[in-house]
């Protein structure tokens, strides 16, 4: 949908229209659809003797004074009185033109929470306003913003778009008519109204309410206005799911089963069996089994591969690309970071070249950081069908390869992939001119993704078509558990003696330096600070620096030194957080723990654990001026330090971050919910469920403008 210039877009600084690109308000309708989180009532004043301690409130007063105090720190603190009262604002922050703004004799409009104090009524950080012109009429909406985007340039762009907008309803008339929402759960806020609110009452309403709302049901978002809003995401979510999976069921896969006919003594993957130094576990060989038997049918399978970090995901995939090979089809297999796709190549090369070397077939390697040469002749192997595997990072799925016959696409921690790989990988099909071979033409290849962070079903339910989960729940035999200890920055020194101990004795450790968001040159100097460091406390270790800037030979360098042991300790950035396996690092150590989510935490830790030596994850944290962590914070340490279970720490984590973040919904661009709580609106959700297949069936052109209002250029791609 093109989009009409906006009435104030020629104030629209470069930092606006990036701001306004990054939160994706490219059309009037995206910026109408973008809520408020909250309310600030400024449409009455209240006489400060009648505010109440906790209480938000806007006052109106003058200046009576206004200074500069040093103790017991630097402050600005201006009284203000009205005809009830006087007032306290304090600004532990403030630039001259704040001060100027207070000086005695202004009139205010200030808006804050009031505290108690020794002096009386007082407030920290108000916001403050001329007292001129009329209050405004409805609550003021406090939108999500992003860095370089005004509040109140975006109210007016939302201002504008409303006016300006058609807003055409796309529930059936018949919906609208008949009955209105599903009644809310119980405990989940006020009851609905009876009828469907129209679209355009619904957003003017929620843009602009009026001050007399009880504004609990604006905030739990149970008020009638809300319920339509998170009835139409829903339903758009739905009816895109419904729609990728018919048109997935008229699709056709390659059967990838054994040939009757087969002429080496033993099929692929029961020669790998018999060269692994380990048993499968039983939870391997049942997904396996699980896997085998779906890409034998001839209809697309799209399954996610889950297990615990170190649960042994990459030798199920190695059996199912093997499976697919002694089917006479390439497997491609696609890792999210470069050091990851080079482990994959090198074990899978272990494994399986010189099994595929006896049939003249090959692994190929295929990544952003390749000589010219090397690249054309594995393109042509690929193109010419003798590198049966190809492995990779997303170089796998650039248009310029070229694959004979893909059977089977295999996606390692597919969360860090974008919706839109993934389904560019999907539609890799035979480019085989041959007769022979037309029938390969049109179909799609199965693909496996493979996750560490384990989807709790529902969601996956949600978020996926059809998809089918396997699991792998049980860890290869012989491991120790991981201990996991908390320990605050101040005790750093002793921390690295203790660590120059342990690697005098043998053992290898990571340390990982966090991830700063926006500033990867701060995250370097970091890790290089630190590296820095541990060079001087630990003369007698050789200390290894890995970060994602480094030219790839040099990071295969550096993994290589510490894979062969001769790298003590290894200070990283995240870029070792998937994946990474080398099962003699017993110790990992975790700077400003705090700073990562749970299961980022899970995936570091599970870098150690691998071997049966016992093994130790020591999470540093850094605590707030007053020598405390923050009570969340503190909250999420303590559920990594008590337990090692990945699905248990995915459930806490989904329970801190929500589905959206927690699906890594930001990069991947799935069909998200903004508004709608899986939780809370399951009776909107099973609404949903209901109205969608009907829909698509007898209101077609209905379904395909609710989808593009909601999913705008995402529900192109997944058309496509
Ligand atoms: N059945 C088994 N018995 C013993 N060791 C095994 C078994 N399966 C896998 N391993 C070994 O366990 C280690 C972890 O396996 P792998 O790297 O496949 O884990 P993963 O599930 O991919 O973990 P991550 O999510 O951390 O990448 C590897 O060193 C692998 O060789």
């Amino acid at each position: 949908m093109a989009c009409a210039p906006h009435p104030i877009e020629r104030d629209m600084t470069p930092a606006i229209r990036k701001a306004l690109d990054k939160l994706g308000l490219l059309r009037d309708i995206d910026l109408v659809l973008h809520l408020p989180l909250r309310y600030e009532d400024e449409t009455r004043i209240t006489p400060i003797a009648s505010c109440r301690e906790g209480q938000m409130v806007q006052i109106e007063a003058a200046v009576l004074n206004s200074e500069v105090q040093l103790q017991p720190r630097r402050q600005l603190v201006v009284t203000v009185q009205d005809a009830s009262g006087e007032c306290q604002l304090r600004f532990l922050h403030f630039y001259p033109s704040q001060q100027k703004a207070m000086a005695p004799g202004k009139r205010l409009r200030i808006h804050g929470e009031v505290r108690g104090g020794f002096w009386g009524r007082q407030m920290l950080h108000p916001q403050i306003r001329k007292a001129e012109g009329p209050l405004p009429a409805a609550l003021t909406p406090i939108y999500p913003i992003s860095k370089g985007l005004p509040q109140a340039y975006l109210r007016r762009m939302i201002a504008v778009a409303l006016q300006r907008i058609q807003i055409e309803e796309t529930l059936p008339g018949t919906v609208l008519a008949l009955a209105g929402p599903p009644p809310i759960a119980a405990g989940h806020g006020a009851a609905a109204g009876s009828a469907w609110w129209p679209l355009h009452q619904a957003l003017q309403f929620l843009h602009n309410p009026a001050p007399d709302v009880a504004l609990q049901t604006l905030e739990d978002h149970s008020h009638p206005a809300w319920q339509r809003l998170k009835a139409e995401e829903l339903l758009a979510q739905q009816l895109s799911q419904f729609k990728v999976r018919q048109t997935r069921a008229g699709l056709g896969a390659p059967a990838l089963s054994p040939p009757a006919d087969i002429s080496s003594a033993l099929p692929l993957h029961e020669q790998l069996l018999a060269r692994l130094p380990f048993e499968l576990t039983a939870a391997q060989r049942r997904v396996c089994a699980e896997i085998a038997a779906d890409i034998a049918q001839p209809r697309p399978m799209h399954r996610l591969l889950q297990g615990d970090v170190g649960s042994g995901k990459t030798v199920v995939a190695a059996m199912a690309a093997c499976l697919c090979i002694d089917a006479g089809w390439q497997c491609a297999l696609m890792a999210p970071t470069e050091i990851l796709a080079e482990q994959h190549f090198r074990k899978l090369t272990e494994w399986l070249s010189p099994l595929l070397a006896e049939r003249e077939q090959s692994v190929a390697w295929l990544a952003g950081a390749q000589k010219k040469k090397e690249r054309a002749a594995m393109l042509e192997a690929v193109a010419a069908g003798s590198a049966m595997l190809v492995v990779g990072t997303h170089a796998v799925i650039q248009d310029s390869v070229e694959f004979a016959r893909l059977g089977l696409v295999l996606i390692d921690e597919q969360h860090r992939f974008g919706v839109e790989q993934r389904l560019s990988l999907r539609k890799r099909q035979s480019t085989a001119p041959e007769d022979a071979r037309a029938h390969d033409k049109g179909m799609e290849p199965h693909m496996l993704m493979m996750t560490a962070t384990p989807i709790p079903r529902t969601l996956a339910m949600t978020y996926y078509a059809d998809l089918s989960v396997s699991t792998i729940d049980e860890l290869p035999p012989g491991r120790t558990p991981i201990v996991t200890r908390l320990i605050a920055e101040s005790r750093r020194d002793e921390l690295i003696e203790r660590l120059a101990t342990q690697v005098a004795q043998g053992r290898q450790a990571y340390w990982v330096c966090p991830l700063i968001e926006e500033s990867e040159a701060l995250d370097l100097s970091n890790a290089t600070a630190t590296f820095e460091d541990l060079q001087q406390a630990m003369p007698g270790a050789r200390i290894g620096l890995l970060h994602s800037r480094m030219p790839a030979a040099d990071k295969q360098a550096v993994m290589a030194g510490f894979s062969a042991g001769e790298i003590g300790v290894l200070v990283a950035t995240t870029v070792i957080e998937v994946g990474v396996d080398v099962p003699n690092a017993s110790v990992m150590v975790i700077e400003h723990a705090e700073r990562f989510g749970l299961s980022q935490l899970h995936q570091l830790r599970g870098r150690v654990g691998r071997g049966s030596k016992e093994s130790a994850c020591i999470l540093l944290y850094a605590t707030g001026d007053n020598g405390q962590l923050g009570d969340t914070a503190k909250e999420r340490l303590r559920a990594m330090a008590q337990t090692n279970d990945g699905f248990e720490i995915a459930r806490r984590d989904l329970e801190i971050r929500g589905p959206g973040e927690f699906m890594g919904a930001r990069q991947s661009g799935a069909a998200l919910l903004r508004f709608a709580d899986l939780d809370t609106d399951q009776a909107l959700l099973e609404w949903a469920r209901q109205l969608a297949p009907q829909m698509l069936r007898q209101q077609p052109r209905l379904a395909e403008l609710h989808m593009q209002r909601w999913l705008g250029g995402k529900w192109d791609y997944l058309k496509a």
